[in-house]
């Protein structure tokens, strides 16, 4: 059976509509009036154990929401949710035992006793044996290189040692399922790549189950072999992630540093560019392209004919636009849902 099991679940926030200026504040004390907002709008997945899930979206695509009833924060408006056998707002207490959260932006550990403590105190909370803690401990210290920071007290932290204690914190009472919002949120390079081995360890080792919120198309490339992509609150993509590089990540991004602008009129949809934008205060040219269909040596060639290219480079696509893609395909071709 599905350790998830998601089945057209929906949220509607109802939220108040303010009145401009001092007349709008009056009226609003008088006759308060409200709107309905559908942050999860039908969704249904499973996930099975050992999986790691990319739950990708857009700004206000309603992955948090979605989370905040995964973890029985939040109660579902209509639907169902199952995890690992409970229904996680009826069953809070069995669950929370179950599951580990880390929230990038939050953090859970308490801000004025050391990391050290700050485990003990979880290791009595979550009533840890004794054999389990410390081998834990053993293999987390070491993987995300915690030791050096042990007896610091959390308000004392960098980020990224924060995020270290964060992770361990969440991760030490084994639980079959851990949910991670943006954990690698304004991370160094180095640190983002200690978090990842220590993911994809514990992922080996225990078939934990991760469901990864994050706007960071490497984490996902380096983490999920599966993503689900939401916008506006309703399922857009359920698949691999070869499928959806193969199917959606053909835009590239080409920027060219230039002496100067060469006319932003000038017709050049004949080498495959879709945008097109002069950024005086760089002097810089960025074009936007399907790489399926452009060339990016032609698109160069054509722009050093022109004017005087000093350097010029390639982006991949971001997840931002491999969301938007798949956004204009499925708005365009009239689906609500792209499997
Ligand atoms: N408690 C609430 N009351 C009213 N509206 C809410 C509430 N929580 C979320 N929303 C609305 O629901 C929508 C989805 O929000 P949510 O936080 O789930 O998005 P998100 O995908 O996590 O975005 P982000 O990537 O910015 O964190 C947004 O329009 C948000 O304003």
């Amino acid at each position: 059976m599905s350790i998830i099991q998601v089945d057209q679940l929906t949220k509607t926030f109802s939220r108040p509509i303010r009145g401009t200026g001092a007349i709008g504040a009056i009226r609003d004390l008088i006759n308060r009036r409200y709107e309905e907002k559908t942050a999860v709008d039908h969704i249904s997945f499973t996930i099975e154990r050992g999986e790691i899930v990319g739950y990708l979206g857009p700004n206000g695509a309603g992955k948090s929401t979605s989370i905040k009833m995964l973890v029985g924060i939040l109660v579902p408006t209509s639907g169902e949710v199952r995890v690992d056998s409970e229904i996680p707002y009826k069953n809070r207490r069995e669950n929370a035992r179950k599951i580990g959260v880390v929230f990038g932006q939050r953090s859970q550990l308490w801000w004025d006793i050391p990391v050290s403590e700050t485990f003990e105190l979880m290791k009595c909370m979550y009533n840890i044996p004794a054999v389990d803690f410390k081998r834990n401990m053993e293999l987390f210290t070491d993987v995300l290189g915690i030791q050096d920071f042990m007896h610091v007290a959390v308000r004392q932290l960098s980020l990224g040692q924060r995020m270290r204690a964060d992770l361990c914190a969440a991760l030490l009472h084994n639980p079959s399922i851990v949910y991670l919002d943006e954990p690698t949120i304004g991370l160094d390079v180095v640190v983002k790549k200690k978090i990842r081995e220590f993911l994809l360890e514990v992922n080996a080792q225990r078939q934990t189950t991760i469901l990864l919120t994050t706007h960071d198309m490497s984490d996902v490339e380096k983490l999920c072999s599966r993503v689900i992509i939401i916008n506006n609150g309703r399922k857009m993509f359920d698949g691999d992630l070869d499928r959806l590089k193969s199917d959606y990540s053909a835009g590239e991004t080409m920027i060219l540093h230039v002496d100067h602008e060469i006319g932003l009129d000038r017709d050049i949809s004949h080498l495959g560019v879709t945008d097109f934008t002069y950024h005086p205060e760089s002097g810089s040219i960025q074009l936007r392209y399907d790489k399926r269909q452009a060339k990016p040596a032609s698109i160069l060639a054509w722009f050093m004919e022109r004017t005087a290219v000093h350097d010029f480079e390639i982006k991949p696509a971001e997840v931002e636009d491999v969301i938007r893609d798949i956004y204009q395909d499925s708005t365009s071709c009239g689906l609500g849902e792209a499997q």
